[in-house]
């Protein structure tokens, strides 16, 4: 569905140069569902705007839906839909309105918009508000207008810049289960841009980490969490038999080969416990032998907890910030 190469956007304003997106290649395979991850000024957007044919790249190919942006930019519109930042519909038009207008901008006859505006009311869940001005929408039912507008045109591929930036917990898991629910439908082939973390996490299935400009990591959110970052196991024990158990003896009963071990006298509950870290991949696997190690080395467990590597571990491992504090 994409294919871009070498991808540069450079702006010049007054007596600055701004390298917005500086050479990326990315492939988009028919029916996936991309998530373009990374802080504010990151270029995932800028890099969306050259892929939908808004603006004209300052070098660098790419060719959407089977054709060149730059060549073919018709064509390509033809066949995605965009979803920008900013809400779509005109604020003092009726939903159903902005719907048929937009069927007309694609040409569909009468009939064609009427039928697909009324199925996508339906199933974005907007029944009932077909008269009713945008501006009095709520947020999330705005939002799900903006998709419902972006979809008139039946697009085999979908852009969507930040969909739930702004909106509460609740209307972005149900903006989400309308997406899902449209996909499964259609095949849809999605790219999105976000930095909600858990949102890039669990609905993705391809991450890709853009930087400054830059690809930083393309892969599955699994994949770049074993690649980039550590699960984190702590034990809090205290010597069972206290003839065997030594504080300095605690790491030699691990297996080296489970992972980084750190080991500390003492807990929050007491003086007499020791702590013990252990940075891993596969942590939740490695979790019970690691326990049963400690265990037939003199040592009771008072308590175990696994922190699993998160985007934001890779991303702070891939450029040395949070993108979680980034964001806040
Ligand atoms: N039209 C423009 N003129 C000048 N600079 C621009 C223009 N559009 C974007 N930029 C700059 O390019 C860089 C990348 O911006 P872009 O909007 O692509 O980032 P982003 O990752 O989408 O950020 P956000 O998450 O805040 O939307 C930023 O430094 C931005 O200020």
């Amino acid at each position: 569905m994409i294919r871009a190469r070498g991808l540069t956007k450079t702006f010049h304003r007054k007596n600055e140069t701004i390298r917005a997106v500086e050479n990326i290649d990315v492939d988009v395979a028919d029916g996936e569902l991309v998530a373009f991850l990374g802080p504010n000024g990151a270029g995932k957007s800028t890099t969306i705007r050259m892929l939908t044919s808004l603006l004209t790249p300052t070098s660098g190919t790419a060719e959407v839906a089977g054709f060149d942006v730059v060549r073919d930019p018709a064509r390509v519109r033809a066949r995605i839909g965009y979803i920008g930042q900013g809400n779509g519909g005109g604020y003092s038009y009726k939903v159903r309105d902005e719907l048929h207008n937009q069927g007309r901008f694609y040409g569909l006859s009468s009939s064609e918009y009427r039928r697909r505006a009324a199925d996508l009311v339906e199933s974005l869940e907007l029944t009932g508000l077909g008269k009713r001005g945008i501006q009095s929408l709520s947020g999330g039912q705005k939002r799900r207008l903006d998709i419902a507008l972006g979809l008139m045109n039946r697009p085999p591929l979908l852009f969507l810049d930040e969909p739930t930036t702004g909106l509460d917990p609740h209307s972005r898991a149900n903006l989400w289960e309308h997406i899902g629910a449209l996909r499964k439908q259609s095949g849809m082939t999605i790219v999105l841009t976000t930095h909600y973390l858990e949102e890039a996490d669990h609905m993705a299935e391809r991450v890709v980490v853009i930087d400054h400009g830059r690809v930083v990591a393309d892969a599955p959110p699994a994949q770049l969490e074993r690649e980039y970052a550590d699960d984190v196991i702590t034990l809090v024990a205290c010597p069972a038999d206290a003839s065997s158990a030594t504080v300095s003896g605690v790491a030699r009963c691990l297996p080296p080969e489970i992972g980084d071990i750190g080991v500390q006298s003492g807990s929050d509950g007491s003086a007499g416990d020791v702590t013990v870290t252990i940075a891993t991949t596969h942590g939740a696997e490695r979790l019970p032998a690691a326990m049963e190690s400690l265990r037939l080395a003199g040592w009771s467990i008072r308590s175990a907890s696994l922190a699993q590597a998160s985007l934001d571990d890779v991303f702070l491992n891939l450029t040395g910030r949070s993108l979680r504090e980034e964001a806040a």
